[in-house]
């Protein structure tokens, strides 16, 4: 994959205005549920707008060690990934996930379930994210995967275990890709027999559940539940190519663009995501509103604009962990303090968001309150100018470009990006693109 060269720090200059139009990249999470449910079918599926990126780039590799027949169609991001129906050809292999969530803990309870001997690991922080709950659940049904590193956590030992039971539990409060990582299993294990999954507890991330539900379906699986609490999967359905699959744009890196057509007047629009996405943080323009913007929402496109200031804002933010993200800084340009509640998985993200947010924050003069799930911002009067620190987190990057707009930075001054090559792991052109639609320089 080309990567574009990025420099040790970007220099973002003042810029009042923001205008334009951007086509969004390929959402990762769509991306790499597709990646895994084409190579767990019957036929061969062409799969169109993947997105470019690491997290997507190491699912691609993994799948391609597993022996998963795949082909990039040349000069496009259109690919046919060849169907394995259910039995991987290759049973053993080292796997490095980088920090793909996404890609580990599908794949962790994938192979588990199908038996051999694999690892997997990845990045130093990947290694600090828990899986526990997932490797307990999948454990406590008899699948055999050991820790090689510390308990709870990657690097992992998977080998062949022997399904004992037709029902299972699972943690959500810390993760729902768990809950999502069983759901995608759940067919290889309801071969004779129906699978249950029950949710012990408070659920977080629920929209990510609803797409991978709607992909599964996609998939030929259809999966009946109780709410958030209870899931059934009826036996012998298993994974059936739909042919072409298209992927969706990206609405977490949406949440970006549209935040400065809010802050800075606009419009902003974004291609690729509209009305019918099936991706939660489309929800974002619903926060964007709360502030005062206006959104307008056409079938693959979304607007943001506004006249006047943003409004300050109180709120949960739960269901759009990521974007939230972009609210924590468009609250610079709030009216008065916003606190975003109910945040506490930012804590084991890429890095600890929570803490690496209210740091980089005040180093702009916003006044911030880091509690142990929520964060209060209140906004500086004029933005001092600031080394933003990315902590090889994709969205503290992308997220922190924002603090560039609307002229609160005092002339003459700049934003200072350290490490923007982080950007990759969902969005690698990122500040090409940041820069075509704000007309900064780059430096
Ligand atoms: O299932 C997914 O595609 C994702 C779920 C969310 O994680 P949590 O469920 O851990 O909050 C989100 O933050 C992540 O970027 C992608
Ligand atoms: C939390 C994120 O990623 P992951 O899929 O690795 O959990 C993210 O992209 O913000």
């Amino acid at each position: 994959m080309k990567q574009p060269y990025y420099p040790h720090h970007i220099d973002l200059a003042p810029a009042a205005h923001v205008q334009g139009t951007v086509k969004l990249p390929g959402s990762k999470s769509i991306s790499n549920r597709i990646l895994l449910l084409a190579a767990l079918s019957a036929g061969s599926t062409r799969i169109m707008d993947l997105l470019a990126s690491d997290d997507t780039l190491v699912m691609l590799m993994a799948l391609q060690q597993l022996g998963v027949k795949w082909e990039q169609i040349e000069g496009t991001q259109n690919y046919i990934v060849h169907g394995v129906d259910g039995q991987l050809p290759v049973h053993q292999a080292d796997l490095f996930m980088g920090n793909a969530g996404t890609a580990i803990r599908p794949l962790t309870a994938a192979l588990a379930v199908l038996g051999g001997d694999y690892t997997l690991h990845g990045v130093p922080r990947m290694h600090e994210r828990p899986i526990g709950d997932l490797v307990d659940a999948l454990n406590e049904v008899g699948m055999r995967i050991e820790y090689t590193g510390n308990p709870g956590y990657p690097p992992l030992h998977v080998r062949r275990g022997q399904l004992a039971a037709h029902s299972m539990k699972v943690r959500g409060n810390v993760s729902s890709q768990f809950l999502t990582a069983l759901l995608m299993a759940a067919p290889l294990m309801a071969r004779e027999q129906a699978m249950r999954i029950d949710v012990v507890g408070e659920l977080i991330s629920k929209p990510y559940i609803e797409i991978t539900l709607n992909l599964m379906r996609r998939f030929g699986v259809d999966v009946q539940r109780d709410g958030w609490q209870s899931f059934m999967i009826e036996a012998e359905q298993s994974y059936q190519s739909p042919g072409v699959i298209h992927v969706e744009g990206d609405a977490s890196s949406a949440s970006y663009f549209l935040a400065a057509g809010a802050i800075t007047g606009g419009p902003v629009r974004v291609e690729g995501v509209g009305r019918d996405s099936i991706q939660g943080d489309v929800r974002f323009v619903e926060a964007l509103r709360q502030m005062g913007a206006t959104i307008e929402v056409g079938d693959n496109w979304i607007e943001a604009s506004s006249n006047g200031p943003l409004k300050a804002i109180d709120a949960d933010f739960n269901h759009i962990p990521d974007a939230a993200m972009t609210i924590a800084v468009a609250a610079l340009y709030a009216d008065g303090p916003s606190t975003l509640r109910n945040i506490g998985s930012w804590r084991v993200k890429e890095t600890d968001r929570l803490s690496a947010m209210a740091t980089e924050l005040r180093k702009l003069g916003a006044q911030v309150e880091e509690g142990a799930d929520y964060l209060k911002v209140t906004p500086p009067a004029a933005m001092e100018p600031a080394t933003i620190d990315t902590y090889d987190d994709h969205r503290m990057a992308m997220c922190f470009s924002l603090a560039s707009l609307d002229g609160k930075l005092l002339q003459g001054t700049r934003i200072r990006i350290n490490d923007p090559k982080c950007v990759a792991k969902t969005f690698p052109d990122y500040f090409k693109v940041f820069e075509e639609i704000a007309e900064q320089t780059l430096i």
